[in-house]
């Protein structure tokens, strides 16, 4: 059994990204900006937001975070959107997700600027994944990718089993693993019986939060597993969707959880604001010259 280290190969990232943004800033004087958004108290996404900053300062982007608070209207939060649509110090801007009950979060999705989607969540970038165009790819699925390229893992003819059909994660995994020439099967809440989906799979993409949902028994000798889900047990402690210590003696390559998928989504929002600043530097230049 090989770790599918998410934790080393982000670091690679975040230094490939770091010397592309040293290289942009000494040819065009440009900075690449995100702008955060976060609505509310939830603990979690405020870690979230938190590591996305302190990412942003180690690759030297420039970051900015609207906090808001729970009982914020939903006018309020568009008309940030909207200023953030039109500042041209921002290449991308990612709504964290959750959103407060209240909140039309489709809504503000649709209200970004696709060409600053660096979530990729965004009808227009959906429809570009679905068809295979390029866009923005939203950071989890992309991570799992890189991460499955980086152990030369090719999914082409594989059976793949993604369970789990959330916008964010579930949906997204499963269409760039079609465009890579994989059979997908997904499963959800309704899916009746998980387990014979789960062992006919090659590789196993799990993303719901429920802790051991995927047990030793429900999957065949040397599978991939990929492990999205994140929960917290009673006594603190994050753990993922599968029972790591048996189901890591039947597969041929594991993600940690904590320490495989989470870090790569990070590294992902990096990737994808990079690219959006690129973007924008090479349309600014054009503009200038014509
Ligand atoms: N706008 C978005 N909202 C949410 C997204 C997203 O991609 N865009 N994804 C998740 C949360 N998420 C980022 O926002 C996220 C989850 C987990 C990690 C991570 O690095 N996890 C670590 C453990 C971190 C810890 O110690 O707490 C790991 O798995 O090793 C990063 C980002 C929902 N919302």
């Amino acid at each position: 059994m090989q770790l599918l280290d998410g934790r080393a190969l982000s670091k690679k990232i975040e230094q490939k990204v770091s010397d592309e943004v040293k290289e942009l800033k000494s040819t065009c004087g440009c900075t690449p900006g995100l702008a955060v958004v976060l609505v509310g108290q939830d603990p979690a996404s405020a870690a979230y937001v938190n590591m996305k900053k302190k990412a942003c300062d180690r690759v030297g982007f420039y970051s900015i975070s609207h906090e808001m608070p729970e009982t914020i209207s939903q006018e309020a939060i568009e008309k940030t959107i909207i200023g953030l649509n039109n500042d041209s110090n921002v290449d991308g801007i990612l709504i964290q997700l959750p959103l407060p009950p209240h909140i039309d979060t489709t809504k503000l999705l649709e209200l970004v600027d696709p060409a600053k989607d660096v979530d990729g969540f965004h009808p227009y970038n959906v429809g570009r994944l679905v068809t295979n165009l390029d866009g923005f790819v939203p950071c989890t699925p992309l991570g799992v990718m890189e991460l499955l390229h980086e152990y030369d893992i090719d999914v082409k003819g594989k059976n793949c089993c993604v369970v789990g059909a959330s916008n964010i994660v579930g949906k997204p995994m499963a269409a760039l693993l079609l465009n890579a020439d994989a059979t997908v099967e997904i499963c959800h809440i309704f899916t009746d019986d998980l387990k014979k989906h789960t062992l006919n799979a090659d590789i196993i993409l799990c993303g719901v939060g429920v802790i051991n949902l995927i047990t030793e028994d429900m999957v065949k000798d040397d599978v991939v597993i990929v492990d999205i889900g994140v929960s917290r047990t009673k006594e603190g402690k994050l753990v993922g969707d599968v029972d790591f210590e048996n189901v890591s003696k039947k597969s041929s390559y594991i993600t940690p959880s904590p320490g495989g998928v989470g870090p790569m989504t990070i590294a992902m929002l990096l990737s994808n604001t990079l690219k959006a600043a690129k973007i924008n530097a090479k349309n600014m230049a054009e503009t200038k010259e014509s």
